[in-house]
């Protein structure tokens, strides 16, 4: 028998204490939930299970746009170590999380952004702040770090990877089956290992009271879709994300114990002319039971990057249902990479003293057009 290797306890040499951050209750109010498929990812390996999957998937990323994954295989120890590492992050004095803001100027979206904007004329200002993390690769090594990031460095970057190898590998595996495409085919156009601006995300919404929250609303209920690919959202017990369902009816999204729950995005859909379905959603004020906790949140956003070009994806799918243009395949038009879309998309949004709803507006780069503001 090989010897084990015995581990010796490693000194916590770290200066910033991590505290352990549990799920609050979740709400006992009796909300309109919408109905979400989940798709059980233990079966990925088994013996037509991808098939069988892809089936599963099906309505789902070309209707409904959300579902839920379950049995991923993460450990939820390391899922709740991480929300603490975001919590801890998010009581760290401003200066500190001010040190590495995000740089919208460019559309560049690591590192803090602060809850400083104003909401039209409301005189009421953002309630969230986040910190997003890029991937681990040599390229972005270079992206500078909070203390608390540095030095918890080791653990967020193996859960990064875990997220990506356990999660979205497999949901760009089973949607390439569903376009009958190669299985790698939307796995190289995000691969890891690539430049994209794919990030880890600790987000929070801070406590508002519920007149403030009626004022922001009265202004906008900030309904949206997703910049990038696709977005996952790691299981928290706070109600307020809500969907927009095929029927027009906003539906709240119901936390699943050890599942995430999943989201295509725009980028995605422009890759398949408009089959997989960007969702708008939108987060409104917790029910009465839960308006006093803080939202913490933490979630996964994919995007397409520097390599990939925004080009319709050769897909027989496509292809049947009158999907793939004449334009779509020509390879030498001209398109932007998913970085340049992305940064153009972060730019046009986020760089702004005053969040505006844009009513009746929306945003075109280069042929790739979405709409700003959904009421
Ligand atoms: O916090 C959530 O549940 C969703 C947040 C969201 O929609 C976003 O960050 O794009
Ligand atoms: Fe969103």
């Amino acid at each position: 028998m090989a010897p084990v290797a015995i581990q010796e306890p490693v000194a916590d040499t770290s200066r910033i204490l991590v505290k352990p951050w549990s799920r609050p209750a979740p709400t006992s109010e009796d909300l309109e939930w919408a109905p979400l498929a989940k798709i059980d990812l233990s079966r990925f390996d088994e013996p037509g299970g991808k098939q069988e999957l892809a089936k599963q998937l099906y309505d789902a990323v070309t209707r409904v746009g959300f579902w839920v994954v379950v049995n991923t295989g993460l450990d939820d120890d390391k899922v709740l170590r991480q929300f603490s590492i975001g919590n801890t992050f998010f009581k760290q004095p401003l200066e500190e999380k001010r040190q590495f803001p995000c740089n919208f100027a460019e559309g560049e979206y690591f590192g803090y952004r602060e809850n400083s904007r104003w909401i039209g004329d409301t005189g009421i200002k953002e309630n969230i702040e986040m910190l997003n993390i890029p991937k681990d690769i040599p390229a972005l090594s270079n992206v500078p770090k909070h203390d608390i990031v540095r030095e918890h460095y080791d653990e967020i970057a193996s859960f990064h990877r875990e997220v990506f190898d356990r999660v979205v590998r497999k949901l760009l595996v089973l949607i390439s089956i569903i376009l009958e495409l190669p299985e790698d085919y939307l796995l190289n156009a995000h691969a890891y290992d690539q430049v994209s601006d794919d990030h880890l995300r600790y987000m929070i919404y801070n406590v508002r009271t519920q007149d403030e929250w009626d004022r922001a609303q009265g202004y906008s209920l900030g309904g949206h879709t997703d910049f990038g690919s696709l977005t996952l959202l790691f299981s928290q017990h706070i109600a307020g994300l809500q969907i927009r369902t095929p029927e027009g009816q906003w539906k709240w999204v119901k936390p699943v114990e050890g599942g995430i729950t999943c989201n295509a995005a725009d980028t995605l859909s422009f890759l398949t002319n408009g089959l997989i379905k960007s969702t708008v959603h939108r987060v409104v004020s917790p029910p009465r039971d839960q308006i006093n906790v803080p939202r913490l949140g933490l979630l996964y956003f994919v995007r397409p990057g520097e390599n990939t070009p925004m080009r319709t994806v050769p897909s027989p799918l496509l292809e049947r249902l009158g999907l793939l243009t004449d334009e779509d395949k020509d390879p030498n038009r001209p398109v932007p990479t998913g970085t340049e879309y992305v940064r153009a998309r972060v730019r046009d949004v986020h760089y702004t003293d005053v969040v505006k709803k844009r009513e009746g507006t929306s945003f075109d780069f280069k042929g790739l057009k979405v709409q700003n503001y959904y009421a």
